[in-house]
């Protein structure tokens, strides 16, 4: 998936913030779909890309008059680059990110965008700890990508994981999902087109177009 990513953004040319307002677009749709309730939501967004995911959802729900925080978890100047540029982005929106919560009860859904499939080591002891009093307040919650603390792609646990109700996954389910814990931690998968394709896919569209002459 790493490898699909890195040849749509750097070989097709299509830029990473157009990839992550698809992702957001794709989570709003699923969020908007009748089986969560929006009246508090909070949006957890950790440093790196899958956090930006959340970030740009976090504004998308803003702007459609949703009572959202969003809860930044980490040193802003740590952040990914494309991660720290949804963040200016929701600034200039109004959206004041939050460093902490006392208590998650308080939210009617949580989005979870601390860590996608670029996490390979163990969650740091902190983030353990708040993922495990995430899943202890039984809020519903809707992960980006994978739920975070889980092995994208062998689906173990790395030292904690979210448990969720939904996932709405990007591109192509990660094979984590399907197996080991991921069953379990995922809840109903959504996967979504966001316009990154295998090679295969992008020879097909190569190919239909050529046969009808264009
Ligand atoms: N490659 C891309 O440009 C795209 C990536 N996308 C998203 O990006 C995800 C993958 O992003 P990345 O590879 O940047 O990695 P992740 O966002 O999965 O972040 C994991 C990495 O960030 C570190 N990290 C994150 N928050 C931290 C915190 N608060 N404290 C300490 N360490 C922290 C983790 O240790 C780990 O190394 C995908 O799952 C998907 O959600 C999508 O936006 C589509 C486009
Ligand atoms: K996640």
């Amino acid at each position: 998936m790493q490898q699909y990513d890195q040849y749509t953004i750097n070989e097709i040319g299509v830029s990473p913030l157009v990839l992550m307002e698809k992702t957001a677009l794709s989570t709003i749709e699923v969020l908007a779909a009748g089986q969560f309730d929006l009246a508090r939501v909070l949006v957890i967004s950790g440093l790196g890309n899958n956090g930006g995911d959340g970030i740009a959802t976090a504004r998308l729900l803003q702007q459609k008059g949703v009572n959202v925080e969003l809860l930044f978890v980490g040193d802003e100047a740590r952040a990914a680059n494309n991660t720290s540029q949804q963040l200016e982005i929701a600034k200039n929106y109004g959206i004041e990110p939050i460093q902490r919560v006392k208590d998650f009860r308080q939210y009617t859904v949580i989005v979870d965008a601390l860590f996608g499939i670029g996490l390979v080591k163990p969650v740091p002891v902190k983030l353990g700890e708040m993922i495990k009093r995430i899943n202890a307040a039984n809020i519903p919650v809707i992960a980006l990508d994978v739920p975070s603390g889980l092995n994208a792609t062998t689906g173990e646990i790395l030292g904690a994981a979210i448990r969720a109700t939904a996932t709405v996954t990007f591109a192509y389910p990660k094979t984590g999902l399907l197996k080991g814990e991921g069953p379990k931690r995922a809840g109903t998968v959504y996967v979504k087109d966001i316009g990154i394709y295998a090679p295969e896919e992008i020879a097909n569209f190569k190919n239909s177009s050529e046969s009808k002459g264009n």
